[in-house]
């Protein structure tokens, strides 16, 4: 499509960031090696928005705003930053035709940042940024970072340092000028007071500050936040969001963020971003991704410490998937797994995971200040909480070059697939039932389940052939004992239970029976890649299922990792029949 095709197919009720983006990142990957941090990621970002880039650690926040900011030079992809308004595609093909790395018009100018070094990013496209780890120069004084800031005017007015020794008038006016700027900065930032102190003497909260005011000193039109929060207490992350919003409101400057402080996430972003393993799974206002079921089980559906110890968190997740928990039947046995129970097992399990993950980041989120803040929403909630694990980069690596099950699943588009687990799940019935409801007979190959009657209660999903291979055996209420805790194999979290449930899957061994072709259709199903691989979930369940345990499942039983049944081990829904009969023969894994 070029350009002018481009332009008059831009639709004026479109959102601000489609109509009017100050940043394009196209296409952008970011391959480390074997790891691909970032891949084929686009987004853009609104003139005058504040959008937020949000997604677990290890979701590639950083790596993206690297490539943004010149720190990295990305393998693939193009990124595009506009002065003036509009999206100006006559000159970006222009200029990415020619081979320059910018152009200015009368509509205004656009840098194709992939090409630029670092400098000339926050100097010419007016990119600036702050890093995730304060990068200040410790030993001089608050005024004295905010002038290096505007090292560059300085040095054009002085003739790059003759007229600077000479006193002439064009560097006496720019070194007024800058001061006058640092001092406007450190008025908005409330650091007035100590402008001549050394910047390493602040503390933590007026350092996070101070770097902002940097930053605004070189006169951003794109103003990049890595984590502006982090470490802040209540206060300061409400005076945060006051300030920020001051930037875009009385600056016109776009900010980018990233944060994991939700509650700073929620209330002030335009726009929110999210990624997962490198991919966008959500994108859209904060209303529409803090209720988008991907981003919910990207927070949630973790292998292990999600953090998830807060009912009001889990009330949001029960809700979510409650909507895709349709038929009346399908409530009536949603109540028999007592929803509320679980909701409340975060409370009554007193356990601080967040403060745990928060030490383990070291200073840069003090778990009390972060504990304060009253959570609303799913993603309203007290920051660091809603932060997932961290992953293992092997994990990582594995969701880089999908197995045939991962690549499955992301052969979904997102936004087709996140309408299908909605309507498919709508249109769970019940079919013809059939003699057996066991666990084995729900191994059956799937060609012979649909050839022969369905097993009683069997849940089909009226689309099931919308998803590739084979829809697993489920059936309508789980055996007497009740489910098993499905949580308790790594890498299922609770979204990913509720989902199964309602897909008619309760019990280890219904897991354990998965062949590719299930493994599959639940990879679809779920519509969100996985964590872990789901052929680990069924080496995992095979073990569970036969009454043994698993390193994760014994931290869960400790009560070390958050999980949708309450209690210890004792509180778990006992084993099927068939399973005792297995740990009676020594079954342990
Ligand atoms: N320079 C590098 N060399 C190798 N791997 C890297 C490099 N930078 C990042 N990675 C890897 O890329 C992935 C994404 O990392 P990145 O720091 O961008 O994630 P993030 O979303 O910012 O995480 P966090 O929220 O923890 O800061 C991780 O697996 C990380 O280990």
């Amino acid at each position: 499509m070029n350009a002018e095709t481009t332009m008059k197919t831009i639709d004026q009720t479109a959102p601000n960031w489609e109509r009017d983006p100050v940043l394009s990142v196209q296409h952008l990957t970011m391959r480390f090696g074997g790891l691909v941090a970032v891949g084929d990621l686009s987004f853009e970002v609104g003139r005058g928005d504040i959008t937020a880039l949000i997604g677990p650690n290890g979701a590639g926040k950083t790596t993206v705003f690297n490539c943004v900011t010149g720190f990295y030079k990305p393998t693939e992809g193009r990124v595009v930053m506009r002065h003036g308004p509009g999206r100006q595609d006559e000159a970006v093909d222009e200029v990415t035709a020619s081979g320059l790395r910018w152009k200015s018009s009368d509509k205004g100018a656009v840098f194709l940042l992939e090409r630029m070094p670092d400098h000339e990013i926050s100097h010419k496209a007016k990119v600036a940024r702050t890093f995730q780890n304060i990068r200040l120069f410790g030993g001089m004084t608050v005024l004295e970072n905010l002038l290096v800031a505007q090292h560059n005017p300085l040095m054009v007015a002085s003739g790059f340092s003759i007229g600077g020794i000479l006193g002439l008038p064009s560097y006496r006016n720019a070194q007024k000028e800058a001061i006058d700027k640092a001092i406007y900065w450190l008025e908005r930032t409330n650091l007035v007071e100590r402008a001549d102190d050394p910047a390493a003497d602040l503390p933590y909260g007026d350092q996070r500050r101070l770097e902002i005011a940097r930053a605004m000193c070189i006169g951003p039109q794109l103003l990049c936040l890595d984590e502006p929060a982090a470490g802040l207490n209540p206060r300061e992350s409400a005076e945060l969001n006051g300030l920020l919003k001051y930037i875009r409101d009385e600056h016109n400057v776009s900010v980018l963020l990233i944060e994991h402080d939700m509650g700073v996430v929620m209330e002030i972003s335009d726009h929110v971003v999210v990624l997962d393993y490198g991919v966008k799974i959500s994108d859209g206002s904060a209303d529409f991704v803090k209720s988008d079921p991907k981003v919910i089980a990207a927070y949630l559906g973790v292998d292990e410490e999600s953090e998830i110890d807060m009912p009001e968190v889990l009330e949001d997740v029960e809700k979510v998937v409650e909507e895709a928990d349709t038929t009346k039947a399908g409530k009536s046995s949603a109540s028999s797994r007592k929803p509320a129970a679980k909701a409340g097992s975060g409370k009554a399990s007193g356990k601080t995971p967040a403060a745990k993950k928060t030490s383990s980041r070291g200073a840069k989120v003090p778990a009390a200040s972060k504990a304060e803040p009253v959570p609303q929403g799913l993603l309203d909630t007290g920051t660091a909480k809603a932060k997932p694990a961290a992953r293992k980069p092997a994990s990582r690596v594995s969701a880089a070059k999908p197995t045939g099950t991962s690549a499955t699943a992301t052969t979904v588009k997102p936004a087709a697939a996140s309408k299908a687990t909605k309507s498919t799940a709508a249109q769970i019935k019940a079919e013809k039932p059939a003699k057996s409801a066991s666990g084995t007979a729900r191994a059956k190959p799937a060609a012979k389940a649909k050839v022969a009657a369905p097993a009683a209660s069997e849940i089909k999903i009226a689309d099931a052939g919308n998803y590739p291979g084979q829809q697993p055996h489920g059936t309508k209420k789980p055996r007497a004992g009740g489910a098993n805790n499905l949580t308790r194999v790594k890498g299922i979290g609770p979204a990913n239970e509720k989902k199964l449930n309602a897909l008619g899957i309760w019990h280890f061994d219904q897991i354990a029976a998965w062949k590719k072709a299930e493994i599959e259709w639940v990879g679809a199903y779920l519509s969100f890649p996985g964590r872990i691989d789901r052929e680990e979930w069924v080496k995992q369940a095979k073990v569970l299922a036969k009454g043994g345990e698993t390193e994760f499942s014994k931290r869960v039983d400790r009560g070390d990792v958050p999980t949708s049944v309450p209690g210890k081990r004792g509180a778990q829904p006992k084993p099927s029949t068939g399973s005792r009969k297995a740990t009676g023969k020594g079954g342990k894994a």
